[in-house]
């Protein structure tokens, strides 16, 4: 039987750590299965977090094998190669797409029910990899998509107008990569649109806009230049997805999923706002975008799709 606070996590580099440590610290997991190709690393990551028991109470980290996540009720798959500074997300692909035929293989053995949750880049491509190779249900794999990106939309927009990030409501769109767009004809702060109005003594007029588009699509290259990768905000994006999907709470977030139909794209997965509960992802929203931001769609959609076709995936 599956155990809803059974976590594993697949890869257990940076951004696998500052997850399980979010998972970790907010008690959102009873149970880590930590899994990595380097088994010494995992071993110590696990020992490492054990220690804070005496602060966070009772809890079981461990270091494991694919076997141990039978009772796994979400597998988070961070496991790959990282860019390297200057390096796109797509430029990873066909090295982590190798990597994806071994995980599904593993993961369908010993987790078939588990949902799969995954944040390895480029992500929209290897969520669609990994529903193609594994044989669970496509609702049960998603990607963490454009979330990042649109929590720094959010900061940014906050910053601007000197709001708490969780009263502006924003979204990025698209693929979690140069073509993502924003939505910025729904964009408001606590419900006033953004577009042609001032909130609080400020505007952002469209040069405003396309400078902060340009330093979200620019924030995880910028903070690769510094430190060589990204984990903190990824970590609080994943352990906000696994409490969602736990809880069943039906929240409503740009997630990758498989679009068959919506927005008139067929086979493809790229980042809309989608309902998303315990079975994963659900029904997509029909946000009614203008045509600057259905055209953006579309081409992130035409980007991702010239990449599909040399996956080999059949
Ligand atoms: N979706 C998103 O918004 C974000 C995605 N990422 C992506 O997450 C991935 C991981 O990034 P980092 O943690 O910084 O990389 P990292 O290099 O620190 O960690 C990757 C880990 O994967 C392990 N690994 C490699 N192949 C494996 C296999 N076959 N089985 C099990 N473990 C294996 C490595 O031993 C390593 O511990 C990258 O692809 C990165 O681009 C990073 C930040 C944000
Ligand atoms: C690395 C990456 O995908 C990000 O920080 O957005």
């Amino acid at each position: 039987m599956l155990h809803p606070h059974t976590i594993g996590i697949v890869g257990t580099g940076q951004v696998g750590m500052a997850t399980a440590y979010a998972l970790f610290q907010q008690r959102i997991a009873n149970e880590l299965i930590l899994i990595d190709r380097d088994r010494a690393r995992a071993e110590g990551e696990a020992m490492d977090l054990m220690h804070a028991q005496g602060y966070v109470g009772r809890r079981r980290v461990r270091a494991g094998d694919y076997s141990d996540l039978a009772r796994a009720q979400i597998v988070i798959v961070t496991a790959g190669v990282a860019q390297r500074p200057g390096e796109s997300r797509l430029e990873l692909l066909q090295r982590n797409v190798a990597v994806f035929h071994e995980i599904a293989e593993q993961l369908d053995r010993h987790a078939p029910e588990a949902l799969l949750l995954i944040a390895s880049n480029p992500v929209d491509l290897l969520t669609y990899a990994m529903e193609q190779l594994s044989s669970r249900p496509r609702h049960r794999v998603i990607g963490t998509g454009t979330m990042l990106d649109t929590t720094r939309l959010r900061t940014l927009l906050a910053e601007h107008f000197q709001v708490d990030p969780r009263s502006v409501h924003a979204l990025i769109l698209g693929e979690h990569g140069d073509s993502e767009f924003a939505v910025w004809s729904q964009a408001n702060i606590g419900g006033t649109p953004i577009r042609g109005h001032t909130i609080l003594g400020k505007r952002c007029d469209r040069s405003c806009r396309d400078a902060l588009l340009a330093q979200v699509r620019g924030a995880a290259g910028a903070i690769i230049e510094c430190k060589g990768y990204t984990n903190w905000a990824i970590g609080l994006v994943i352990a906000h997805l696994v409490r969602t999907i736990q809880e069943d709470q039906g929240s409503v977030l740009p997630i990758t999923s498989r679009l068959d139909g919506a927005y008139g794209l067929h086979d493809i997965c790229l980042s809309i706002p989608v309902r998303v509960g315990i079975e994963g992802a659900g029904a997509p929203l029909p946000l009614p975008l203008d045509d600057e931001e259905r055209a953006a769609l579309a081409h992130s959609a035409e980007v991702l799709r010239g990449f599909i076709e040399g996956l080999g995936l059949g």
